[in-house]
């Protein structure tokens, strides 16, 4: 029944739906006052914490999205209670990644077993009259580090920099380090690990390249007598070391007792602040209802046995790369002209955003050539690595050139804990999948502690084998540091007991907008739609002022709470902008809501590719159903110019340069548009007012210099004129989708930007190849 799966929406407010004219703008819960006071924060400290957390992470490019949109159709449940827990309670204060608990770090981790075997040469390392071992790595490495606190860390400190963060501000300092991260005396910060007592009458030298890479380094026994090396092999087995002569040597075992890991990278005043906790045993994620991507229903009753640590845990390929990236970096910066290009183009920008929303008030999408502004800030997409295939992202590798940071508009105000190490999942109770997207699958779970119900994405690491997810350190970044109204909140995040079992603690959100129009009888009434556009215009707005694009605005990554609430998630595609891009970018954006330049292989794109998503996203919420639902990237242009004409160098100057102009597309003359969106309807089509339309038009507008911002478009009149915004109090309440496992409810996927990258994969065999045109 239609009231039923609506949720009430028919009975009572349906028939209001255009009747809110008494309704104001000021009705919206967060004015632009607020908007100010949120952006009074301090920049500056914030920045570096979260430029840590992102850059001291050797990641590589995420594996590949398998599905676009992920929502179907909704199961009707009655989960409204979870609405009230659902952010509305005080927020712990955050906690930052990736500190590590004592128990994550296993007796014997000064070695493991993923290491080399690199030839060492004995001899040179011979001290005939030293009793001392020292195991002297050629290359540094840190032992793994997800996260480098430490801010004396070199490569990090001007890593640092890059990171325009506006939240970085309001983030404390560093905290210390857990237990885990310390290292014993005796080990060398930097990787080189000195082992000191007296373990024989013999002088011992041992050499490896990477107390990391490989639990056996090789030696050599300086024998007093003959002085001759002798084949010596050395493990770490828990605290005991152990040394392993050859043949000839008498002592075919020798055990060393190996200090305890005490000592903290940071230091001791930091270490003074470490929790208790961090030494807890921690519960074994493979043997939580974590572990699996299982549905089970939990049972309530179930206790997740504290498991002894064992003897050797598994080497973790990921921690080690990543701080390995971030040592590399240090070795190669080249923040010259790339600073220059950014803060130049940064500055220019902020001028120019004025002059462009005074000419968008004036002008009417694509009929208004001659703008010769330039858009700045935009990504460059750097041609001469299209085909390079290299382990390294080079979206990654941009981001930690350092570069001068644009001051940002309006730096958010977070609170976050940084003393306070990671909890572990298992504090919270699994209630049900909410849905599997190609990064993470996601969760309802009630803390057990608080008993709120939160979100949890836990970051898939699965086909991770040499790095954490580019994808999701980038979404922890940005989420960790944005706070905004209309900008999913991500409270804390959790580990497992493997540290490559992460996940995310967000508030929970009943529904996404996809799932929910999916339900719906009827599309959105003008008046939610402007309720839902000014929310998600406000949150664009937010991260355009701090110079990031979402990259992947469509309608699956919108969420609603039975508030009236309209968040942005999903930032897996999100980053800084103002900084060159190379191959993979255009990539971006899920085939149905990617701007035209895009399709068409424009090298340069900046906030407008998002300004056309929310185009899409405004035809969609009038509509109920995708603008243009293309196939394949010529499909999809295809289908645009068949709606909004196809474009040519008057409307759009460059256009006829662009690499997919070659591409023979069909020649439609003029915009049918305001066909498809009649300013009054007989038929049942949606209907726009000439307002309504003129926004429309402008966020589709094909050159993106001329395309709407997001300031402009809050600015325009149809939000003014009746009907006016619905107030999100009023606003329709669904039951909440996400109390269902989602994944029977796909019905309508979009084509994927990661989804086709794989597929070009597959067809090329390799990487970067340029998109439709590459
Ligand atoms: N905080 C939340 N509360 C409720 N549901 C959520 C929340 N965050 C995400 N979801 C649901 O999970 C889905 C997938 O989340 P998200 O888009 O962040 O993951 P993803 O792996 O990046 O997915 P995709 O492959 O679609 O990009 C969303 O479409 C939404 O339905």
């Amino acid at each position: 029944m239609a009231a039923g799966r609506h949720g009430g929406y028919h009975d009572n407010e349906f028939k209001d739906r255009e009747s809110d004219f008494e309704l104001l703008k000021e009705d919206f819960a967060y004015s632009k006052d607020q908007y100010d006071r949120i952006g009074n924060g301090n920049a500056e400290n914030d920045r570096g914490q979260v430029h840590h957390l992102r850059d001291s992470a050797r990641v590589r490019q995420k594996d590949i999205k398998e599905t676009g949109v992920t929502n179907g159709g909704y199961r009707s449940s009655s989960s409204r209670s979870d609405s009230g827990s659902s952010g509305g309670g005080a927020l712990r204060s955050r906690r930052c990644g990736f500190s590590v608990r004592a128990t994550d770090k296993e007796p014997g981790e000064l070695s493991s077993e993923s290491g080399s075997d690199d030839a060492i040469d004995p001899d040179s390392h011979a001290h005939k009259d030293s009793e001392v071992l020292k195991v002297t790595p050629v290359e540094k490495k840190r032992k793994f580090s997800p996260v480098v606190w430490d801010r004396d860390d070199k490569a990090t400190s001007s890593l640092s920099k890059s990171w325009s963060s506006p939240a970085a501000a309001a983030l404390p300092p560093p905290p210390p380090l857990p237990k885990a991260y310390r290292q014993s005396p005796n080990v060398i910060p930097d990787g080189g690990v000195e082992i000191s007592p007296v373990i024989s009458s013999k002088n011992l030298t041992l050499q490896s390249s990477s107390p990391l890479k490989g639990s056996v380094f090789k030696g050599s026994v300086g024998n007093s007598a003959s002085n001759s090396p002798v084949e010596l092999a050395f493990s770490l087995e828990g605290s005991v070391v152990k040394v392993s002569v050859g043949n000839s040597a008498p002592e075919s075992s020798i055990e060393l007792a190996s200090s305890p890991v005490e000592e903290q990278w940071g230091n001791d005043q930091e270490a003074q602040h470490i929790e208790d906790e961090d030494y807890a045993p921690m519960r074994n994620i493979s043997s939580s209802r974590w572990a699996d991507g299982n549905n089970s229903p939990v049972d309530e009753g179930e206790i997740v046995e504290d498991q002894a640590v064992p003897k050797r845990r598994k080497k973790m390929p990921h921690m080690e790369s990543l701080d390995f990236r971030v040592r590399n970096k240090s070795s190669t910066p080249d923040p010259g002209d790339f600073k220059r290009e950014g803060y130049d183009a940064d500055r220019g920008r902020s001028s120019e955003s004025d002059e462009r929303g005074t000419c968008a008030r004036s002008s009417s999408g694509d009929d208004h050539p001659g703008n010769d502004s330039r858009r700045d800030g935009y990504m460059e997409i750097d041609d001469e690595h299209d085909n390079n295939d290299s382990d390294i992202d080079p979206e990654d590798e941009d981001e930690n050139d350092s570069h001068e940071t644009p001051e940002p508009a309006g730096p958010p105000q977070r609170s976050i804990n940084m003393l306070q190490g990671c909890r572990s999942v298992d504090e919270f109770e699994r209630l049900n999948k909410i849905d599997e997207g190609t990064y993470g699958v996601v969760y309802r779970a009630r803390d057990k502690k608080t008993g709120e119900i939160v979100a949890l994405k836990k970051v898939k690491m699965e086909k991770e084998r040499e790095g954490f997810p580019l994808t999701s350190l980038r979404e922890i970044n940005v989420l960790l540091s944005f706070h905004h109204p209309s900008i999913v909140d991500v409270k804390e995040v959790v580990v497992g007991s493997n540290l490559d079992s992460i996940f995310m603690v967000m508030e929970y959100m009943e529904h996404d907008l996809k799932g929910l129009m999916e339900s719906m009888r009827q599309p959105f009434s003008q008046s939610e739609v402007k309720c839902l556009m000014l929310q998600l215009l406000e949150g664009t707005k937010y991260l355009h002022d701090n110079w990031v694009l979402h990259r992947d605005l469509k309608t699956s990554n919108l969420l609603l709470n039975n508030r009236g609430e309209l968040k942005i998630c999903d930032f897996g595609l999100a980053r800084q902008y103002g900084s060159p891009l190379k191959p993979y970018t255009h990539l971006v954006v899920t085939l149905w809501y990617r701007a035209p330049e895009l399709l068409l292989g424009a090298k340069q794109y900046s906030t407008a590719i998002d300004m056309w998503s929310l185009g899409c996203i405004m035809a969609e919420l009038l509509s109920k159903d995708p603008l243009f639902n293309g196939k394949t990237e010529v499909d999809q242009l295809d289908k645009i110019f068949r709606i909004l004409g196809t474009p040519n160098e008057t409307i759009w100057p460059g256009f006829s340069k662009l690499p997919g102009v070659k591409v023979n597309f069909v020649k439609q003359q003029y915009n049918l548009l305001r066909k498809k969106f009649p300013a009054t309807s007989f038929t049942g089509s949606p209907v726009l007012s000439d307002s309504g339309f003129d926004l429309l038009n402008k966020l589709l507008t094909y050159d993106p210099e001329k395309r709407i911002t997001a300031e402009a478009a809050l600015n325009h009149d149809w939000f003014r004129e009746v009907p006016l915004p619905k107030s999100k109090d009023f606003m329709p309440t669904f039951p909440a989708q996400h109390a269902q496992d989602r994944r029977l409810r796909r019905i309508m996927k979009s084509p994927d930007p990661l989804e086709e990258q794989r597929r070009k994969e597959l067809q090329q065999g390799e990487l970067g190849t340029g998109g439709l045109f590459g």
